[in-house]
């Protein structure tokens, strides 16, 4: 592992990935706010979002590959009118989801974590307004530590 290790090595690699969204949809197709965004959820669609999240938190770039990087992404949220309340409930039930399956909880990792899904998530609603025009090309966002790496003792 190289020092620091990403993100995406610290979260587990795309197995924790993988568990984490798994267990964040089932709690979505159960939450009256959320359930009637995703009533035509593509089933892999837990599978597709742990890709998205690993690539961003620098895992390989599987998204990219598979479904191709940021314009799909977009597309999947153009005119869905994605409320502030439901914007919260998926970030509350996103980290309810990360104690359930235990993705590190140390506080450099989970303040990393969060950045990014509060930005990801403002993100997806303003791009998801009516009359919004986001650019319709860009590179998958790259996420590191910022300014709190992991804590060592002594260098
Ligand atoms: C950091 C924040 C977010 C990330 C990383 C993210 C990621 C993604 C990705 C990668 C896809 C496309 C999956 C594919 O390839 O098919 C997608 C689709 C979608 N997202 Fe998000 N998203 C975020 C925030 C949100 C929020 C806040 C909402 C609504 C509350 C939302 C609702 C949806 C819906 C409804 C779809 C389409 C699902 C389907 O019908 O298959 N997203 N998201």
């Amino acid at each position: 592992m190289v020092h620091p290790p990403t993100l995406f090595e610290w979260a587990g690699g795309t197995e924790a990935l993988t568990r984490l969204t798994e267990a964040f949809y089932r709690r979505v197709v159960e939450d009256e706010l959320l359930r009637p965004l995703f009533a035509h959820m593509d089933p892999a669609h837990p599978r597709y979002v742990a890709l998205w999240l690993g690539e961003v938190f620098g895992g390989p770039a599987a998204y990219t590959a598979e479904r191709g990087g940021y314009p799909h992404m977009l597309r999947q949220h153009l005119g869905k009118a994605i409320t502030e309340a439901q914007r919260r409930r998926w970030v509350n039930l996103l980290m309810d989801a990360a104690d359930e399956v235990a993705l590190p909880s140390d506080p450099e990792f989970r303040a990393a974590f969060a950045g990014y899904i509060e930005w990801g998530t403002r993100l997806a609603v303003q791009n998801s307004q009516p009359g919004a025009h986001p650019p319709q090309e860009a590179p998958v966002p790259k996420w590191g530590w910022g300014v709190a790496p992991p804590y060592q003792i002594s260098p």
